[in-house]
């Protein structure tokens, strides 16, 4: 078997271990980041403090500040960096890329909407990658903290792309006996489900962070996918992707999970801090803190009811209380648990 050429660009929690698991399925990837200092510390010290702390990458894993090097060759390119930088990243990457043959597979890992254009990062990796240097483009996404995989506990996720035979190759680089993936063709489901949870996310945090118990939450996350599917299903979305690890799988790991930036972040908020206060502390990405703005116009551009994403939507960019828009949630008009009804 031929070893396969996997370019992993960003080298942050996620990109890192993801880059970690292809290394020890035989792959032979180039991890690019932007600092060469973080190049060096992987390289040498097979470690990556800043992100991932205690863990000894593959030795294996080669690090690189260059993305011509890191490109170079590349049958599949993993991009790993937070949404509002995918745009630019794919630029620079475009002019590096092959065409035809040597064209690679693109697969994308992150969660989140562009803000302003509302735009799922296939779309965008669609709109700066041209098709003749790229074969299809793949999603992955599914409930999978770095934290845990780093640890090779049991993970599950799916790899999405309207490419089924591009999907079962990223399948296939993936698979071991700690990470299993499922495929999808459902791409847009399987995108919106992953930005959206983290908005829910955060909502979660903010509850724990304000004391209320497991009742709020089980609501909260039942309530949220309840609206989460509505606006999905109104972008083109299955609604039985919602049923699936992307959609509902994510959000019990990310609404549940210390790990989770954006519970943590939700959390912070509960307890009382300022949202520029948590998202300087944090030191990485809280990718539904913009997201939720977009889902928000989306909701109100496709006339969906979202009250729980406008609530935090309103503690976030228009200094509501938390507790006057919980209080407003719990005062809103009775109604149908279902739509049918
Ligand atoms: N962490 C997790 O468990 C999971 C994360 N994801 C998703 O993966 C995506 C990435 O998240 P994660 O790895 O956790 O984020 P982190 O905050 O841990 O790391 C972000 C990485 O992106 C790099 N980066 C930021 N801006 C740029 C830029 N302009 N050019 C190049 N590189 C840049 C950072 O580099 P630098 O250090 O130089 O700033 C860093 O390496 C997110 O969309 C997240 O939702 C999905 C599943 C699990
Ligand atoms: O998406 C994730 C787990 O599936 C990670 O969530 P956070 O970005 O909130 O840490």
């Amino acid at each position: 078997m031929t070893t396969t050429k996997i370019a992993v660009l960003g080298a942050g929690s996620w990109g890192s271990i993801l880059a970690s698991i292809l290394v020890q399925n035989g792959g032979q990837v180039q991890l690019w980041t932007r600092r060469p200092e973080q190049a060096a510390e992987i390289n040498e010290q097979h470690t990556n403090q800043r992100y991932v702390q205690n863990y000894h990458y593959p030795e294996e894993l080669t690090a690189t500040s260059d993305l011509s090097q890191a490109l170079a060759g590349a049958q599949v390119v993993l991009f790993t960096v937070p949404t509002p930088v995918v745009r630019s990243v794919a630029q620079q990457v475009s002019p590096l890329l092959g065409t035809g043959e040597a064209a690679p597979i693109i697969v994308h890992a992150s969660k989140g909407l562009e803000q302003e254009t509302h735009c799922r990062i296939s779309e965008i990796l669609a709109a700066m990658i041209a098709p003749e240097k790229r074969q299809g483009i793949v999603v992955l996404s599914g409930p999978s903290h770095a934290e845990e995989v780093a640890r090779q506990d049991l993970t599950l996720i799916t790899a999405a792309s309207a490419d089924l035979a591009c999907a079962r190759q990223v399948q296939k680089l993936f698979m071991n006996d700690y990470f299993r993936v499922y495929t999808n063709t459902d791409v847009i489901g399987v995108e919106l489900g992953a930005a959206f949870k983290n908005v829910i996310a955060l909502g979660a945090g903010a509850l724990a962070g304000l004391g209320y118990g497991d009742n709020a939450k089980a609501a909260l996350m039942t309530r949220g996918l309840a609206e989460i599917s509505r606006l999905g299903m109104a972008l083109g979305a299955k609604p039985e992707t919602f049923i699936g690890l992307s959609g509902v799988g994510d959000l019990i790991v990310t609404c549940t999970s210390v790990h989770s930036r954006n519970w943590r972040a939700g959390q912070q908020l509960g307890q009382g801090q300022s949202l520029e206060a948590v998202v300087q502390n944090m030191g990485m990405v809280i990718e539904g803190v913009k997201t939720c703005q977009s889902a928000y116009e989306l909701a109100q551009q496709e006339k969906i009811e979202m009250p729980i994403t406008a609530a935090i939507y309103h503690v976030l960019y228009e200094q509501a209380e938390i507790k006057s828009e919980i209080a407003a949630l719990m005062r809103r008009e009775g109604k149908a648990e279902l739509s049918w009804d």
